[in-house]
């Protein structure tokens, strides 16, 4: 029997007075892509912080494969963090570093192990994202943004992770760039079986990298569904959100 991969159970996390996630539930299938979107402040990053294990939850659970990481060890949670990737806004490569060094980053933690099959290995990571070996040598900032962002996700994917997340993934691209990024994403998660996770303001990419589309609002995820059904969701929320209206629930 094969259970979620994520598991979130009536997730609480405040800042002082200010309650930011509010008992949020939500259930990830393996081999599944989740986009949450939600308005800023919303608590995208505050949820996905929490089950990195980078932030603990005030109460509620959350389950990877079954395995409890509220309030669980550190080494524990080093463990379950070893089957996350994670494809951070911005990109967050090290300029210092060549490219090859930044991918295979995951693997060697930055130590020089093993240069030989590491610069391999990322050639081969990099022809996945559409890049040829002749970057390994330059600097991330010899680059341009749509190669950063295809670098990042080489590194991202190196490790093979089990889970991906994605944060606001497009962010910075141009439309055409973005597509190709999306695009990118959807086949390297579905031929590596990856169970994905995005958080995105993104509309257009949320509805082409997700199966299933999440919102939060007001601590809470007020609608889920099927990503056909973003714009007839029958959900004043999401409608509203969606088609960036100024005028209904959310204020
Ligand atoms: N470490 C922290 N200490 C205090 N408040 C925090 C902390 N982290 C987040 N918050 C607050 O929690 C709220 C939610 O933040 P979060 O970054 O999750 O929003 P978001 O939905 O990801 O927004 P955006 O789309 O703008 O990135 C914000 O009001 C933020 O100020």
């Amino acid at each position: 029997m094969t259970g979620p991969k994520i598991k979130l159970c009536e997730v609480r996390k405040a800042f002082g007075e200010k309650r930011v996630l509010d008992g949020v539930n939500l259930s990830i299938e393996p081999g599944e892509s989740v986009a949450i979107i939600g308005g800023s402040g919303t608590g995208k990053s505050v949820t996905l912080k929490c089950i990195l294990g980078l932030m603990r939850p005030d109460s509620g659970s959350i389950e990877v494969d079954g395995q409890e990481i509220v309030g669980a060890r550190p080494r524990e949670i080093e463990k379950v963090r070893a089957k996350f990737g994670m494809l951070f806004q911005g990109g967050a490569l090290f300029d210092s570093l060549p490219v090859w060094r930044n991918v295979t980053f995951g693997l060697t933690q930055g130590k020089r192990r093993e240069p030989q099959r590491m610069r391999r290995l990322a050639a081969a990571t990099l022809e996945r994202v559409g890049l040829g070996a002749d970057i390994l040598d330059l600097r991330p900032n010899e680059l341009s943004g749509g190669m950063q962002k295809r670098v990042a996700l080489a590194r991202a994917i190196a490790p093979r992770p089990e889970i991906i997340f994605f944060d606001e993934p497009t962010t910075g691209l141009d439309p055409i760039r973005s597509d190709v990024i999306n695009d990118l994403i959807v086949s390297l998660t579905q031929d590596l079986g990856i169970t994905a996770l995005t958080i995105t303001h993104d509309m257009v990419s949320a509805r082409k990298i997700a199966n299933r589309v999440a919102m939060l609002y007001n601590g809470r995820i007020v609608w889920h569904g099927p990503r056909d059904r973003l714009y007839d969701s029958g959900n004043p929320y999401v409608d509203q959100f969606v088609n960036g209206r100024a005028e209904g629930p959310i204020r």
